[in-house]
C-alpha cells in the first residue's frame, strides 16, 4: 500500500468519515483509519459509517484501514481528525511511522487540554520543527459536506508548499471550495473559541431567550475571540473569515451543532454529565471553555462571556444567573477591549 498521491485519514468519527468521503469522491485514493476495529470491519461491510455519519456511501477509492501504522506509511499526506484530547496520543503513535516527507494536517478545533497549547505547538513538539504542518478550519457541517452540499473551508500551515498541496487534495470546483490563510494562529484558535461562545448560544436559547439574545452572543463572542487571537499573535482579518466569524454564525445558530446543543441541555436544566451523554459525540467546547478561560487570565485579555460559561461548567452556577450577571456589567464602549 504505497502511493505519493494517496490522503491518510486518521480518526473515524462523523468529521474524519466525511473528510475522506470528500477527497476520495474527487477521484483520489483515501484511507481512513479508525481506532475501533470493530467499527472498521463493519464500515468496511457496510460501505458506509452507521455509528457517526449514517446515509452517506463511501466513494469506491475510499479505504478502510484497521493498521495504524500501515495507514500512516501508505500517505505523504496525513490529516488527523480525532478530538483534541486524543490529538497528542495519536501524534505519539505516528510519529515513528510517519514518511521522511509527509506534511501532517489536521482538522481537530481545540486547544491541548490541561495546557491550552495550540494544536501547532503540540505537533511540533511531538514531530519536530521541519514537519510540514496545516490545519483546516472554516463552518463545515460533517453531514453536509458528505452529502456534497456547497462547503467553504481555509487551510493554513507552516510551510506554503504544504497548503498548496492540501488545498488542491481537498478543493473540488463542484462542492467544496477550499481558501488559503497565512494565519496559522488565528486559524487555530478561531476554531477552539467559536465551540465555547456556540455552548453560550445554545444556553440562551435554552433558557428562552430569542434571536436577539443569540446574535448578541456571537457579536460579542467575535469580539472576545479576536482579542485572544490578537493577543496571541493572530491576525484580525482570520476571525472575519472562515474559522472566525463563518463557523460562530454555523456553530451557533444550527442544531446540526454538538456544542450548541449541549448548552441547549444545560439552558434547559440538564446537568453537565446528562447534556453530554445526549450528544454522544465529541463536544469539544465543554473542556476548551477551561482552557480558553486560562489562556485569557494568562494574556491578560477580557472574555466575560467565556468565563461566565465556566463558571456554569464548572462551578455549578445557574445559566439565568449568567445571563443577568453579563447583563449588569458596568457599561462600556464597543470598541474597548472588553
Ligand atoms: N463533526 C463536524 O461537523 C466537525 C468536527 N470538527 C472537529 O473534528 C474533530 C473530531 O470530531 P468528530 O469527528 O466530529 O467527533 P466524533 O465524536 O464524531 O468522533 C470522534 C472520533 O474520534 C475517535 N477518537 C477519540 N479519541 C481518540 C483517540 N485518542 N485516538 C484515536 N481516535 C480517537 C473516536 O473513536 P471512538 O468511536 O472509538 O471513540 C471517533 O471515531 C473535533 O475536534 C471537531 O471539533 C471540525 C469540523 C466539523
Ligand atoms: O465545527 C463544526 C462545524 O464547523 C462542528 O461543530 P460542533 O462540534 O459543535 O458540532
Amino acid at each position: 500500500m504505497t502511493d505519493l498521491s494517496s490522503v491518510t485519514v486518521l480518526g473515524a468519527g462523523s468529521y474524519g468519515t466525511a473528510l475522506a468521503i470528500c477527497i476520495a469522491r474527487k477521484g483520489q485514493r483515501t484511507i481512513l483509519w479508525g481506532r475501533d476495529h470493530d467499527q472498521v470491519e463493519e464500515m468496511q461491510q457496510a460501505r458506509e459509517n452507521t455509528r457517526y455519519l449514517p446515509g452517506c456511501q463511501f466513494p469506491d477509492l475510499l479505504e478502510l484501514e484497521p493498521d495504524l501504522s500501515k495507514a500512516v506509511q501508505a500517505s505523504d499526506t496525513v490529516l488527523v481528525v480525532v478530538p483534541s484530547y486524543g490529538f497528542a496520543e495519536v501524534l505519539q503513535q505516528i510519529a515513528p511511522d510517519l514518511r521522511p516527507e509527509a506534511g501532517v494536517a489536521w482538522a481537530t478545533k481545540g486547544l491541548e487540554p490541561e495546557t491550552g497549547r495550540l494544536l501547532s505547538e503540540v505537533a511540533t513538539d511531538i514531530l519536530g520543527h521541519d514537519r510540514a504542518l496545516a490545519v483546516l478550519s472554516g463552518p463545515t457541517f460533517a453531514k453536509e459536506m458528505a452529502q456534497g452540499m456547497p462547503t467553504a473551508i481555509a487551510v493554513a500551515a507552516n510551510q506554503p508548499d504544504f497548503v498548496d498541496k492540501l488545498s488542491k487534495a481537498l478543493h473540488c470546483d463542484r462542492s467544496f471550495r477550499v481558501y488559503l490563510n497565512d494565519d496559522f494562529i488565528g486559524m487555530q484558535l478561531g476554531g477552539a473559541v467559536k465551540n465555547v461562545i456556540a455552548i453560550g448560544a445554545g444556553m440562551a436559547d435554552g433558557l428562552g431567550f430569542g434571536a436577539n439574545t443569540r446574535t448578541a452572543l456571537i457579536t460579542r463572542g467575535l469580539a472576545e475571540m479576536t482579542r485572544l487571537g490578537l493577543a496571541l499573535g493572530g491576525k484580525a482579518e482570520t476571525f472575519t473569515g472562515m474559522a472566525g466569524l463563518g463557523d460562530l454564525i454555523l456553530t451557533c445558530t444550527d442544531n446540526q451543532s454538538r456544542n450548541r446543543r449541549f448548552g441547549l441541555a444545560i439552558g434547559q436544566g440538564k446537568s453537565v454529565d446528562d447534556a453530554m451523554k445526549e450528544i454522544g459525540q465529541a463536544v469539544e467546547g465543554y473542556r476548551n471553555t477551561r482552557e480558553v478561560v486560562a489562556l485569557a487570565k494568562r494574556f491578560n485579555v477580557e472574555m466575560p462571556i467565556s468565563e461566565q460559561l465556566y463558571k456554569v461548567l464548572y462551578e455549578g452556577k445557574a445559566p439565568m444567573q449568567v445571563a443577568q450577571d453579563l447583563l449588569a456589567r458596568a457599561q462600556t464602549s464597543e470598541n474597548s477591549g472588553a
